[in-house]
């Protein structure tokens, strides 16, 4: 994919009008502290296991309360297992992340806070679960101890990621010493042609952009193949705006947006409503506001996505190649391009498709979502994993999973040779015990392949639902669009 233009400007966008950035920045500003920073106050704070122990060590070692213990919700996501079948059934085997879960009960319990724990029906990835229960509303500053807070500028809220001191402050204070970042659009235009997704759209603006193209700004996405997404495929966007780099992404709020939050807000019927809808409309970006960086993207030229490298920019076309790196000009990039071609064992130069894969990673909350396993399952009905291939599903959360036994898909999943699992973050990080071993090559719907992230020597390759689907019944590396008609390929 190509981008038609990138136009730096060095005007500041400090002055009216205003960009959507700039306005929740500035109706969350409860003091500016200097020329880049503010003391932001914060809607909304999501924690997980894995990033909150030391914070409410440090509040309790200071002596200091939780003051707004209703602002705070806490999910345990990272480390708890996933197999569906009792008695191992969300039982944390390994003494650390058991500790870390019953830490977290006893600091939410202590604080008043609710917490969506290992036995919750409803528990999953955090920003699964935040969406799905109205916690995340157009307008509000969203943050958590956790990089793809992102995920929220899907429905017009400002969320990003925090380290564990932060979690302490806003715990504390319910506000965060704020670094105001730079505006950047990212314009994307035209239709997605059939058998590719927001998934696919991502990762072609990561490769293209690059895995720090946008670090220092907050993006704001725009255009009519922006407007033409569901909701759920721009959380998968703004989630992996984080991949570029970026300290947000955004997108405001419209209809579809609105819609999806007053379903899930019964708050909101009342005298509210009016008043909520519109604030709402005001959440754009002014006519003339000023970016400081600008891309425009052209939707109708996105293929399927597959990466072949470690970092979720050394991306190409399903119908590509790994690239060859003698002939790339001598510098990082080559050397980046050699490194991952040796962790990820490819040839230099190789096509992608037909790659043997060996696992199967449908999950994550870039792609754990029931949109995800519908488009997944639609590749699935009618066909079998392949011999030698394992594969799995993990829901994003126990309403996802809920949802989606409801309309029949774990059957579609289970008859094709999927394991049906319990939500969480699983494989995503393999911070559980669902970890792959060395030189196992996965087909993944989650948002990073780094080294080892699967598993120490374990290969990633990044691809949306329906292509991990695809190669989960060839067993390798198969673009969707190519797939031969089911009754040709498994008579049943
Ligand atoms: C564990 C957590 C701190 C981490 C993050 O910040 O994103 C994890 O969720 C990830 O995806 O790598
Ligand atoms: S699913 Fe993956 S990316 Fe999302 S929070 Fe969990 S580990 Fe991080």
């Amino acid at each position: 994919m190509t981008a038609l233009s990138a136009t730096p400007d060095a005007q500041s966008s400090a002055a009216p009008p205003r960009t959507l950035y700039r306005k929740l920045v500035d109706s969350h500003t409860v003091a500016t502290l200097d020329a880049q920073n503010v003391l932001l106050f914060c809607d909304l704070h999501l924690m997980n296991e894995y990033t909150s122990p030391q914070a409410f060590t440090g509040l309790r070692e200071q002596g200091r309360g939780v003051p707004m213990p209703g602002q705070q919700v806490a999910v345990v996501s990272h480390i708890i297992p996933t197999h569906a079948v009792p008695p191992k059934l969300r039982v944390i085997a390994d003494p650390p992340s058991a500790l870390q879960a019953s830490n977290l009960k006893a600091n939410c319990d202590r604080h008043g806070i609710r917490l969506f724990d290992t036995t919750d029906a409803l528990q999953g990835i955090e920003h699964v679960v935040a969406p799905e229960h109205g916690m995340i509303r157009p307008g509000m500053v969203v943050i958590c101890g956790d990089s793809h807070t992102t995920t929220y500028g899907a429905l017009g809220a400002l969320g990003f990621g925090i380290g564990t001191t932060e979690v302490e402050h806003v715990l504390a204070t319910q506000t965060l010493v704020y670094r105001v970042a730079r505006d950047m659009r990212i314009r994307v235009d035209g239709t997605l042609p059939a058998g590719t997704t927001a998934k696919d759209l991502v990762l072609a603006i990561i490769g293209r952009i690059g895995a720090q193209g946008a670090r220092g700004y907050v993006v704001e996405f725009c255009g009519t193949a922006i407007d033409a997404l569901s909701v759920e495929a721009r959380f998968t966007l703004c989630n992996m705006a984080v991949e570029a780099g970026a300290r947000g992404a955004l997108i405001a709020p419209d209809a579809a947006a609105i819609n999806y939050v007053l379903a899930r807000c019964p708050d909101l019927a009342g005298d509210w409503r009016q008043p909520a809808l519109a604030h709402w409309r005001t959440l754009r970006s002014d006519p003339g506001a000023r970016f400081h960086v600008e891309h425009r993207f052209d939707a109708t030229e996105v293929a399927p996505q597959v990466t072949w490298g470690t970092s979720p920019d050394q991306v190409a076309a399903i119908d590509g190649h790994a690239p060859d790196p003698a002939r790339m000009a001598a510098g990082p990039a080559r050397d980046s391009a050699e490194r991952a071609l040796r962790y990820t064992r490819l040839e230099a130069g190789a096509a992608l498709a037909g790659t043997p894969i060996q696992h199967v990673f449908i999950g994550s909350c870039t792609n754990g979502r029931i949109e995800d396993l519908r488009a997944a399952a639609a590749v699935l009905r009618g066909r079998r994993v392949a011999a030698g291939v394992r594969a799995m599903v993990v829901p994003g959360s126990g309403a996802v999973r809920a949802l989606a036994e409801a309309e029949g898909l774990d059957r579609v999943f289970l008859d094709a040779g999927f394991e049906w699992r319990q939500p969480g973050c699983s494989m995503c990080l393999a911070m559980n015990d669902d970890v792959l071993a060395d030189g196992v090559r996965c087909a993944s719907t989650t948002n990073r392949n780094f080294e080892g992230r699967q598993g120490r020597g374990a290969i990633t390759h990044l691809m949306s639902p329906a292509m991990a689907a695809a190669a989960a019944v060839t067993g390798h590396l198969t673009d969707v669009r190519r797939l031969a008609p089911v009754s040709e390929e498994t008579p049943r």
